[in-house]
């Protein structure tokens, strides 16, 4: 199962973080965010990763324009880019054209089990669903769950991860009633917005284990 750690700013967590086995790192590139870095920073974090058994390395945007991620990707190279705003399936296909060899992340915030029929106009221009909490006035990063329960009828003709408000204690509960390809955490991981907390990190993949 993929294990994504998002919300990384600084450089040696994020080597911690690829050791203790996590297969892919989110950087936050919304501004309005308190996880936010720039491009340079995320460069500078994956110049500190090893390059074998590199975890992937996702950018997190918000309605960005194809110039901003062009930008970004031409001083970080990224592997993967996580659209987590309102992209419409159009400007993920125009992404795709762009930068085929990138994988490409669709998020939904999921309101009602209704909201989540809007996933399938994805399937075809994108390569992984990620479903995450819906929040009135955040983007992401909010802690709030899903209802787990409520999820067990998604299938979906791509893989999905499942984010929101996922943590060390709750991260068994979750997966006992869903299975993701993957699952995504950033606040549930750490001591405060961007900083990781290790010890969490560590509890996560012992938690993991258990479930192996
Ligand atoms: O983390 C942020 O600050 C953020 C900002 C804007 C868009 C997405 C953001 N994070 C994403 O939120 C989810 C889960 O967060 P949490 O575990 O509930 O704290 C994850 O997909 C992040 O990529």
């Amino acid at each position: 199962m993929r294990v994504k750690i998002c919300g990384i700013t600084q450089p040696a967590q994020a080597q911690a973080i690829a050791a203790l086995g996590a297969t892919a790192l989110g950087f936050i590139c919304v501004s309005a965010s308190p996880r936010y870095i720039t491009p340079e920073q995320i460069q500078a974090i994956l110049a500190a990763l090893p390059t074998a058994n590199r975890p992937d390395c996702i950018g997190v945007f918000a309605n960005p324009t194809l110039a901003e991620i062009a930008t970004t990707l031409a001083i970080a190279p990224l592997s993967a880019i996580q659209l987590h705003g309102q992209e419409t399936p159009q400007f993920c296909q125009q992404l795709r054209q762009q930068f085929p060899h990138l994988e490409l992340i669709k998020a939904f915030r999921i309101s009602s089990i209704e909201t989540l029929a809007q996933t399938a106009a994805y399937a075809t221009v994108v390569d992984t669903l990620l479903l995450d909490a819906y929040h009135p006035q955040q983007l992401g990063g909010t802690g709030q769950t899903l209802d787990w329960r409520s999820l067990k009828s998604f299938q979906p003709q791509k893989p999905w991860l499942l984010a929101g408000g996922l943590n060390p204690g709750n991260i068994l509960t979750a997966l006992q009633q869903l299975s993701p390809a993957g699952i995504d955490l950033s606040s549930g991981v750490e001591r405060s917005p961007g900083d990781k907390d290790l010890d969490l990190v560590v509890q996560l993949f012992e938690q993991l284990r258990h479930r192996a």
